[in-house]
Parts: structure tokens; C-alpha cells; sequence
């Protein structure tokens, strides 16, 4: 691999400030063609354990640290990330295979957290409280929840780390971090970054490896960890919180959604086409706030089926290094069989197989851009999260059943709406059950507004001050005569 700065080039675990090589190693391959990348730490529970022993001694000297000392440190890592951004761009498109444009997007946005998060840690204010008892003074103080375990997935893995660590960081936590196995590349590269920015030893530490179920027992069970943090399905999501139980670790969950992309009669074509393409073809839809469901009011079903047909037949598909390639491979053939299993499950229920449909010749990971129409609620590719770049559309007529059908989940994160009507626009964000809900546009996500979602899809939340509330107790003192 290429990169103007190779030493972000890391194939060891960072713990307490130093590169540690495991028993074993696994292999990291470009998911568009299988290629090796390198062979890197395959961790083990012991070694995590090692993590959790250098992040609980670091945590005094760290937590001490006034919020301006801790800013000025993580302003250091953010300004490192802008700098390397085309090599971590880069990292991040040969482990994951979204294409370059993309990445690069995500290094920028992955950054912000740590610039936002950096500032936002001098404002994190207690309270004095009017007392009930005149011999007595009243106050809250916040102070650093402890030490924060994080796991985090493959589909974004820059951002999904630094949307954890740096808020944890800022508030005066340390942190644990393992990366999908899939993808460590990336975690360890910003490790590099955090150690030449200066953070302490200890301080962040990044355990990789293959036994998710070994290393993520010590994450959800050591005592010594205060805060688990996870982004990824919520299959999974259950069982670590179950494990966190026997603690009572505090928990963020960034779980599974299943959204509904909503298009009235009175929306503008263009916007709600555009705005779906952003969301359902973005890393090839393998995105937990992808649209998984699109209702098309029957007024203007064809003529919007018409112009998605249109774009995503444009879609140009490829490495993602390429100059011009829009949508790159799926992660792995895993992926591959699930989508494909669930297209050939609604043709087989009744769906129409209007393009795409099957793989593609590029590789063993591409799946053709798809899609059905006469998708109807039940079929599975309506009630499963589809991960990939499957656009399924249903026809509706009404709004409160098309309201009742969108929130007839399990799942509560993401939901879009695509009305010019500002009262009706008002009316379904605030009657659809999901932490999220955009309006006219498929592109929401940001550093400063709170991301997350109800239901089975989550617990907390990430970004905004909300997500910097995530790492602080609040003490309650109580000073009498
Ligand atoms: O898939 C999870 C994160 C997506 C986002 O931050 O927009």
C-alpha cells in the first residue's frame, strides 16, 4: 500500500502508548478484490484485559487534567487526522471498499467529532441548586463516568470510532477500543495519530482481533470498565448488553434501523430521488440509517420508479480507488449471499425485478444496484434490514396509514420524509417513532445534532451535546452547617 506517510501503516496493537504484536495474526484483504493488505494482530482476551489494566491507570492523571489541557491535546489528533486525510482515505477505501470520495468524507466528518468534542468539554457545566433547607447548599458537579470500552463495526471505521473515543476523551475517560475484524486499519492508524498528537500512554489503547465473543467479554464484563459502547446490529447489541447487566455498566447502543423513506404526492421528483440515492447507495447501503423501505404515494409511483431507475442505472461501480466509481463492493461474500437471498425472497412473494438482481462480474463482493417494485410489508426484505443496495418500494395512499405502516417495527432510528407541504412535513416527522427523521434531504448526519435511535435500535445517543452527556456522571453534593 502507497501512502505518503507509511508510518500510519500500523500492524500491531497500541496499549499503554506502545505497539504490541499478539500470539497470532489474521489476515486484512481488500474486500473488491481479495488482495492481501497485511497481516495483523489478532488479539486475544488476555490482551484486552492488558488494555483495560493500562486504560484504569491512566485515568487518574487524564481525568486531573483541566478541559482546556485535555482540548489542546485533542485539537493535536484532530489536526493530525486533517493533515493525513488522503492516506487514511485511502487505509480506509482498500479495508472497506467504499469509494475514495467517500472515505474521505468520512476521515473529515470522523475528525469533527474530535474538534467539536474538544471544544464542547470546556462547556460542561455542574449546577448550584436552590436549597430546600436554609442550612444547607445544594450543587451538582459532572465528572468522568471511568474507563470506556468501545466496539465498533466495519461499515464506517473511522467515524464510529472517533464519534465514541473523542467524547470519552474530552470528558476526561479513557478508552478501550476494538475495531471490526474486518477493518483495523483504520483504528490502528488513528492510534498512531493519537500517540504522535500526544495523548498520554494508556490513555487509548486498540485492541484488534478475531474473538469478537473473548475480547468482548473483558469489554462488557471487567469491572475496572465503566461505559460500553457499540455500534452495530442489535442481534448482537442483546447479548453484550446482557453481559454488561452483571456490572451495570452504563451503555450506548447504535443498533439496527429499518427505515422507511416516505415520498408524497406534493414532493418535489427530483429532490426525493436524489435524496433516496443518497441514502440507499452510500457505502453500497451497507449503512445503519440506509432507507430500507421507500412508500411512494400511487400518484406519482412511476414517475419517481422512472427517475430512480434512471440514476441508478448511471451508477458507476468499481474499486474504490477509481477515478469516477460511485458505489464499491459489499464487505464480504457473506453480504453478498444474504442480499441476494432476500431479492430472490421478494420476487418470489410478488415483488417486480425492475434492474440489478443478482452479483456482479467485478468481484466475488459486488452486488448489482437493485430494484423491486410491488413490495409489499411483510416480505422480508420489509421487516429485515437489508444492508445493501437494494431498493425495495411499496405503493400507499393515505397518511395515517402510511404513518402506521412506517412505524409498524421493531426498529426506531432513521426515517425520511419527502413533502413540500410544511404542515403535513411537520405533522409525520413528529408522528413517526425514530431518533431520527430527515425532511427533503437523504444526508443528516453531523458532529453538533444528536444520532440515535428508539426502540430495538438503541440506547443513547452520539454527537451533540447529547453525546457528550454519554460520558459524565452527575454528583449531587449536599454541604450542611
Ligand atoms: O452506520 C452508521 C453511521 C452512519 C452515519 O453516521 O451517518
Amino acid at each position: 500500500m502507497k501512502l505518503a506517510n507509511p508510518d500510519l501503516l500500523k500492524f500491531q496493537n497500541y496499549i499503554d502508548g506502545t505497539w504490541r504484536a499478539a500470539a497470532r495474526t489474521m489476515a486484512v484483504c481488500d474486500p473488491a478484490n481479495g488482495e492481501l493488505l497485511g497481516n495483523v494482530a489478532d488479539g486475544s482476551a488476555a490482551d484486552a484485559e492488558t488494555a483495560v489494566t493500562a486504560a484504569t491507570a491512566a485515568l487518574p492523571e487524564w481525568r486531573r487534567r483541566t478541559a482546556a489541557e485535555r482540548a489542546a491535546t485533542l485539537k493535536r489528533w484532530y489536526q493530525l487526522i486533517v493533515e493525513n486525510s488522503g492516506d487514511l482515505a485511502r487505509i480506509l477505501t482498500l479495508e472497506q471498499g467504499k469509494p475514495l470520495a467517500e472515505a474521505q468524507g468520512e476521515i473529515l466528518y470522523g475528525a469533527s467529532f474530535i474538534e467539536w468534542f474538544a471544544e464542547e468539554c470546556r462547556r460542561v457545566y455542574g449546577q448550584t441548586i436552590p436549597t430546600h433547607n436554609p442550612a444547607m447548599r445544594l450543587s451538582t458537579i459532572r465528572q468522568p463516568v471511568g474507563v470506556v470500552s468501545c466496539i465498533t463495526p466495519w461499515n464506517f471505521p473511522n467515524a464510529m470510532i472517533t464519534r465514541k473515543a473523542a467524547p470519552a476523551l474530552a470528558a476526561g475517560c479513557t478508552v478501550v477500543i476494538k475495531p471490526a475484524q474486518e477493518t483495523p486499519l483504520s483504528a490502528l492508524a488513528l492510534g498512531q495519530l493519537a500517540h504522535e498528537a500526544g495523548l498520554p500512554k494508556g490513555t487509548i489503547n486498540v485492541v484488534t482481533g478475531s474473538d469478537a465473543a473473548g475480547i468482548g467479554r473483558v469489554l462488557t464484563q471487567d469491572p475496572r470498565v465503566a461505559k460500553f459502547t457499540f455500534t452495530g446490529s442489535t442481534a448482537v447489541g442483546k447479548l453484550l448488553m446482557a453481559q454488561c447487566a452483571s456490572t451495570v455498566k452504563k451503555m450506548s447502543m447504535e443498533l439496527g434501523g429499518n427505515a422507511p423513506f416516505i415520498v408524497f404526492d406534493d414532493a418535489d421528483m427530483d429532490t426525493a430521488v436524489k435524496a433516496c440515492m443518497a441514502t440507499k447507495f452510500r457505502n453500497a447501503g451497507q449503512v445503519c440509517v440506509a432507507t430500507n423501505r421507500i412508500y411512494v404515494h400511487q400518484a406519482v409511483h412511476d414517475e419517481f420508479v422512472e427517475k430512480l431507475r434512471t440514476e441508478m442505472a448511471a451508477l458507476k461501480i468499481g474499486h474504490g480507488t477509481e477515478a469516477g466509481i460511485n458505489m464499491g463492493p459489499m464487505i464480504f461474500r457473506r453480504a453478498v449471499e444474504r442480499v441476494w437471498e432476500l431479492v430472490q425472497d421478494a420476487v418470489a412473494s410478488g415483488a417486480n425485478l425492475e434492474i440489478g438482481g443478482e452479483p456482479l462480474p467485478n468481484g466475488e463482493n459486488y452486488f448489482a444496484p437493485t430494484l423491486l417494485t410491488g413490495v409489499s410489508d411483510d416480505m422480508r426484505i420489509a421487516t429485515e434490514e437489508n444492508f445493501g443496495p437494494i431498493a425495495a418500494v411499496q405503493q400507499f395512499t393515505d397518511e395515517t396509514d402510511v404513518i402506521r405502516r412506517a412505524n409498524a417495527t421493531p426498529y426506531g432510528l432513521a426515517a425520511y420524509v419527502m413533502s413540500e407541504n410544511i404542515r403535513r412535513a411537520n405533522r409525520v416527522v413528529e408522528a413517526l417513532e425514530y431518533g431520527m427523521v430527515a425532511c427533503n434531504t437523504g444526508v443528516f448526519s453531523t458532529t453538533v445534532a444528536p444520532f440515535g435511535g428508539n426502540k430495538e435500535s438503541g440506547l443513547g445517543r452520539e454527537g451533540g451535546v447529547e453525546g457528550m452527556a454519554e460520558f459524565y456522571e452527575t454528583k449531587y453534593c449536599c454541604f450542611g452547617t
